[in-house]
């Protein structure tokens, strides 16, 4: 029997005085993944945040392995990693520090030489110790998703994960969510790029 590790029921959300999305289900298992799209305003941040327990659905509910989120709470967001719209660096702190801070607050502390590892994965070594704030939007991005390496995790919750990035990075960051998805991994993913997964994604449309 497949087991649906992350369900959403008849979710809706509402911002303002506005119903972004109502009645919007799905069930992921292990090696699957959820692509959003959707025109600039349409909900898919607003969705990203319900599904990671930062904001409450108006209608519906979420479930992690069979169990409602809000009654997991601090324990299901154990199980993820939400890469949110702005890359979240401390601009004085230097891209080694920034995930450092970040690691130890997910209170899963790496060593400097996985850190220094991971940065060289996304093509930042030599710049490991420059402050956040003397690199380039791509540069923060890349800092930011160094986090997908250094943390093990099964659901990865990414907005805009390529946004900024050059084909090169854009390409990295496809094959790290595909490595992911074959480890048994789960992800949903805002994009408005084309994004070419080898694993089983479905896609969704917000608006
Ligand atoms: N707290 C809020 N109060 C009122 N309206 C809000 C609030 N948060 C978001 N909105 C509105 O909800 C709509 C959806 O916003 P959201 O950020 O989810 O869109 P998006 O699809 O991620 O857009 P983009 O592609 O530009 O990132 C927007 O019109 C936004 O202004």
């Amino acid at each position: 029997m497949e087991v649906k590790l992350f369900k959403a029921l008849n979710l809706e959300c509402v911002r303002g005085d506005r119903s972004l999305f109502n009645g919007l289900s799905f069930h992921l298992k292990a090696g699957e993944c959820l692509v959003i799209h959707g025109d600039n305003g349409s909900g898919k941040t607003s969705l990203l945040r319900t599904l990671v327990g930062l904001a409450a659905p108006a209608a519906g509910a979420l479930y992690w392995h069979g169990r409602k989120i809000d009654s997991l709470d601090e324990e299901y967001r154990c199980q993820l990693i939400y890469a949110g719209h702005l890359p979240g660096l401390k601009e004085e702190l230097d891209a080694e520090e920034n995930l450092q801070f970040a690691l130890t607050l997910a209170n899963e502390p790496s060593s400097v030489s996985a850190i220094h590892t991971a940065l060289h994965q996304v093509g930042l070594q030599g710049k490991e110790n420059l402050p956040t704030r003397l690199l380039s939007e791509g540069q923060k991005r890349r800092v930011s998703l160094a986090r997908l390496v250094l943390q093990k995790r099964p659901l990865w919750v990414l907005d805009e994960p390529l946004a900024a990035l050059d084909s090169k990075a854009a390409q990295w960051v496809t094959e790290t969510i595909d490595r992911h998805l074959c480890r048994g991994g789960i992800a949903a993913v805002t994009t408005h790029h084309e994004m070419k997964l080898k694993h089983a994604t479905y896609h969704i449309t917000c608006g």
